[in-house]
């Protein structure tokens, strides 16, 4: 199978290609590699010696030879290239990190862990277009997917904790340039011990409002503080990232009557995992051992956390988290509004489950046919 990659040095397109390689991928499909900014340079080193070089990203002709395109290069190329090539008559698959295409009604969401069967039917059915999903999304579907299969929950109201990297590699920088220029406007007093943690505090605030600290992508400081805004701004006071959580939820899980899933979304300086603070109401009082069953059992993924301080703070962390393709989930309690009220938390990488992973297992999947 002629497997195109577009997007592939980018940040997603990088954690896909160091997945495929652990995954031995590559040795299942003759892959060839495409630019928009470097046709005939080098193609990357995925550990082969017969790759062509770079190809144009932007000609038709040049992708309509492949079988499969899977690109990590964002909405604008997808909305560019996606239609022409469709109306040229391309009748191969496409995956897509972008949401561009997600809600479209000949395209599928896809996370094969919680919607398997949906994909299934809809490669019987003919469908092409395979999108990865929102990366928040993903992550507590993955979690939560053993509540969601048993039909148990009637709404949930997700607050997240959103790291960096959903911003993409320059967000990364500034959150990381951000914290040095805190750090470095304190320092001699922190290496004093006899120094005021007021006096620390005080030019703490002072450079996080002062306007020599690099805010460009952001829009404001995220380093020692939290912005409660992310994506695009909607008339109904959503913002877009939280629209997305109900829209790709019910999609995904092909719900007949959707199940509300609504909260705030903010913008945390985590590095590249994504977290939730959730409270799901059930449709009646599930003991918290059939609750554990059932979250535990949704796939092999799950890394339960129990309810308890030290675990909880060894596991249930971006920093534990990071890197790896556990989802965390712990806090899980009944909370004071009644007894098929349920807190969790659940905390994944974004960029594994979130967009890389979904797009190489879809690949796998249709390798399989
Ligand atoms: N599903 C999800 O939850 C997520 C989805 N995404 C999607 O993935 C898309 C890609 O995101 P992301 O990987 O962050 O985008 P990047 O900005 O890292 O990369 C996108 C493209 O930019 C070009 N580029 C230009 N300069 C550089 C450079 N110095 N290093 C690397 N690439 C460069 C590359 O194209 P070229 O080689 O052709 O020049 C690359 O493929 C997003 O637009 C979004 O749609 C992102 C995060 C999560
Ligand atoms: N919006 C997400 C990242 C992302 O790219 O999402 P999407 O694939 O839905 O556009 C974030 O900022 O954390």
């Amino acid at each position: 199978m002629k497997v195109g990659f577009v997007g592939w040095r980018g940040m997603v397109g990088s954690v896909l290609m160091q997945r495929m390689r652990e995954e031995h991928d590559f040795d299942l499909i003759s892959p060839h590699f495409f630019t928009t900014s470097n046709v005939g340079g080098q193609a990357p080193d995925i550990g082969r010696v017969d790759l062509a070089p770079l190809a144009d990203a932007r000609s038709i002709e040049a992708l309509q030879a492949m079988d499969v395109i899977l690109t990590c290069q964002g909405g604008d190329y997808t909305n560019e290239i996606h239609p022409k090539l469709r109306a040229a008559g391309w009748k191969g698959y496409w995956i897509d990190a972008a949401s561009a295409l997600r809600m479209a009604d000949d395209a599928v969401i896809v996370l094969d862990p919680v919607n398997r069967e949906m994909i299934d039917q809809a490669l019987a059915a003919g469908t092409r277009d395979f999108i990865g999903s929102n990366c928040t999304t993903a992550i507590m579907l993955m979690g939560l997917g053993g509540l969601f299969r048993a039909g148990l929950i009637e709404w949930v109201s997700t607050m997240t904790y959103q790291a960096a990297s959903g911003g993409g590699a320059q967000h990364m920088r500034e959150l990381l340039t951000q914290m040095g220029r805190i750090h470095a406007g304190v320092s001699q007093l922190l290496d004093d011990p006899a120094s005021s943690i007021i006096d620390i505090d005080r030019r703490v605030a002072v450079t996080l409002r002062s306007d020599t600290l690099p805010t460009e992508h952001f829009g404001a400081p995220l380093a020692g503080s939290l912005l409660p805004w992310i994506d695009r701004q909607l008339d109904n006071g959503q913002s877009k990232e939280e629209w997305k959580s109900q829209a790709e939820t019910n999609k995904i899980l092909g719900t007949s009557s959707t199940i509300p899933v609504d909260g705030l979304c903010v913008r945390i300086g985590a590095m590249r995992c994504h977290s939730h603070a959730l409270t799901i109401k059930l449709k009646r009082d599930v003991p918290l051992d059939e609750v554990e069953q059932l979250i535990r059992g949704a796939n092999e993924w799950v890394k339960w956390v129990p309810n308890e301080r030290s675990e909880t703070l060894q596991a249930l962390t971006p920093a534990a988290v990071t890197g790896r393709l556990d989802i965390a989930v712990g806090r899980v309690r009944k909370l004071n509004m009644g007894p098929d009220y349920l807190g969790a938390f659940v905390c994944g990488d974004q960029l594994l489950w979130g967009a890389a992973e979904p797009l190489r297992r879809m690949l796998r999947i249709l390798l399989a046919r």
